[in-house]
């Protein structure tokens, strides 16, 4: 029986040093613990883009005949892209949106009674990504994976649950449905198919997949150029569909331009290229180094939909990719493995596990 994503952690306890979910909404002032300096976050101020490069990511219509070779391009230059005509219905955003608006809007008390454990996988807390910083993050989270009935009764009455447990369920149906889309059109582009990789191939995608759901809240900040809302990262996924409210917040990092905001467009998806996407296309794909920054006046919410293979299948470098004279860039490993080398590692775990070819 592979491991589920909720056993992930168990007996790989997270410990986060000085925990505590304040009530942001009493903060009238940045609190030291929260001030994020150079020293916290050596990429903190990294250059913005200039000016004349006014680039960002770029946003690809999925009905457009040349998508794929367009999302192929996103994923090498950039390991980012929105989407518009996704086939996600508007009012099931709108639900999730909703949603994740009304849980974060309970008192801090009752979030806690859903708290997530140092060894468990889904509820509520803080980042996971908190203790390899000094600083704490504006921000809350919820996580869930499977059904989220049992977390979900922790927090509201019986008659919210069924409604609130379909919309769930129905989001990540169509988010599934998606991701296997983004991720066969993306490889097309590199001339791959689905007779190169057997253990996509063999199975439906319902079947070789398994997925969690991060929700996130930014509340409304004092003072935000001081404050992080999610420190830079990459997802351990092989892709990740983010919905963002209509509050900008989200960077994405490229070596030549620096932190670039990626905007909100009404109605369209992010999406961003994870580490095992870039395992698996033999580094061709980027994972893409992302952070939320926070807003003085509005508060914002995402939903992550974070989509990997089930714990028993191997990544590794489709043979395709790999240069006739060379050897593939990373060795293979599971999604399991590779997260429990990334809560002990951070944004070291992709280097940890690069192969390294004598020249
Ligand atoms: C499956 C997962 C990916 C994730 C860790 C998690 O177990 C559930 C939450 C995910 C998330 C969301 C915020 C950023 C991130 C780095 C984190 O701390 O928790 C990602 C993790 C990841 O992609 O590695
Ligand atoms: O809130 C955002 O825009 C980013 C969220 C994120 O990176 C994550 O949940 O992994
Ligand atoms: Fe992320």
């Amino acid at each position: 029986m592979p491991t589920m994503l909720t056993d992930v952690f168990r007996g790989h306890p997270i410990h986060l040093p000085h925990f505590h979910q304040p009530d942001f909404t009493s903060l009238s002032e940045l609190p030291d613990s929260y001030t994020w300096t150079p020293k916290d976050d050596p990429l903190l101020d990294a250059a913005p883009s200039p000016p004349a490069a006014s680039e960002n990511i770029p946003l690809i219509d999925l009905n457009h005949p040349d998508a794929a070779n367009q999302i192929g391009s996103a994923c090498r230059t950039w390991g980012a892209f929105q989407i518009a005509n996704h086939g996600v219905p508007l009012e099931l955003l709108q639900g999730i949106e909703f949603l994740t608006g009304s849980l974060f809007q309970l008192p801090v008390h009752r979030k806690l009674k859903a708290a997530r454990s140092e060894t468990g996988f889904s509820g509520y807390g803080v980042a996971r990504i908190s203790s390899f910083f000094n600083k704490q993050m504006w921000s809350e989270g919820f996580t869930i994976t499977g059904s989220p009935l049992n977390d979900f009764r922790k927090l509201w009455p019986q008659h919210h649950l069924n409604n609130y447990c379909d919309i769930v369920e129905e989001y990540e149906e169509q988010m599934q449905k998606l991701a296997s889309k983004l991720m066969w059109l993306s490889l097309t582009s590199l001339g791959v198919s689905e007779e190169d990789i057997k253990w996509a191939s063999a199975n439906s995608d319902s079947d070789w997949a398994q997925s969690a759901l991060q929700l996130n809240h930014y509340p409304v900040c004092p003072e935000p150029d001081r404050a992080m809302g999610l420190a830079a990262h990459t997802d351990s996924t092989l892709l990740t569909i983010l919905h963002q409210n209509n509050t900008a917040g989200l960077q994405v990092f490229r070596d030549d331009l620096g932190w670039v905001t990626v905007p909100p467009v009404p109605d369209s998806l992010v999406v961003n290229v994870g580490d095992l996407f870039h395992i698996l296309s033999n580094g061709l794909f980027k994972s893409v180094l992302h952070r939320a920054r926070v807003n003085q006046t509005r508060s914002r919410l995402s939903v992550a939909f974070l989509w990997g293979p089930q714990s028993d299948i191997k990544i590794s470098p489709v043979p395709k990719l790999v240069s006739p004279v060379g050897s593939p860039l990373y060795r293979s490993v599971t999604w399991t493995e590779y997260l429990r080398t990334k809560a002990t590692h951070f944004n070291e775990a992709l280097s940890m596990i690069r192969n390294h070819i004598d020249e």
